[in-house]
């Protein structure tokens, strides 16, 4: 049995991550999202991540149960250990993950893939705005980061424009990933 493809989704606040994951799940049986341990409270709009305090976050740390973690936004993001598991039974996943771990994550995992989501600044401050999850301040701060050249080396990486209906990104983010498969 192959292994698994760990296909990392990336790109600034706002562009549509969580929205095109969540879309591509519904198009493709068998895929599944990776479940996040994050320090945010829990948000039912949102991607159903696990939340856990600080504490908690560092114990599960110091005890190896993250294949990768990061901080952003002054939160706390860890990717479970059990990934490996799924990947190894040849279920391929996404993950969204911040540009900062990607070499990591491409050295840790492989197969690998890099999903790199991109939309104009306007659209970015736009959604963040409608989305509702951060306050003024804090939305400046996502779109001050907004713009990050990928690490050299990662790849394959396909690069979307989500100024589109998220159904049709779906389509064509899965046809870049399985051109070889549909
Ligand atoms: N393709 C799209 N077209 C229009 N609105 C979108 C699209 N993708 C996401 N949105 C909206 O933009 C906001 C941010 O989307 P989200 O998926 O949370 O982005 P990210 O996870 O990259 O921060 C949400 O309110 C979402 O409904
Ligand atoms: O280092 P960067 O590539 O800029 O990414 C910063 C953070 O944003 C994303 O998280 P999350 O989806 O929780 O935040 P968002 O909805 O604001 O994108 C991503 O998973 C990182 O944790």
């Amino acid at each position: 049995m192959s292994r698994g493809r760990l296909i990392a989704v990336v790109g600034p606040s706002g562009v549509g991550k969580d929205t095109l994951m969540r879309a591509m799940v519904a198009a493709r049986p068998g895929l599944r999202r990776v479940r996040r341990v994050i320090t945010r409270p829990a948000d039912p709009a949102g991607e159903g991540h696990e939340t856990v305090s600080e504490a908690e976050f560092a114990t599960r740390l110091k005890e190896g149960g993250f294949a990768l973690h990061w901080r952003a936004h002054g939160l706390r993001y860890g990717v479970p250990v059990g990934v490996a598991l799924d990947l190894s039974m040849g279920r391929d996943l996404l993950v969204n993950l911040s540009r900062a771990v990607l070499a990591q994550a491409q050295a840790r995992f492989r197969p690998f893939a890099v999903l790199h989501l991109v939309a104009a600044p306007e659209v970015l401050a736009a959604r963040l705005a409608a989305r509702g999850r951060e306050a003024g301040a804090e939305i400046g701060e996502r779109l001050s980061g907004a713009v990050q050249a990928l690490p050299e080396g990662v790849g394959p990486v396909i690069e979307i424009d989500t100024d589109a209906p998220p159904e049709w990104l779906a389509r064509r983010a899965l046809a870049g990933l399985y051109a070889e498969r549909v």
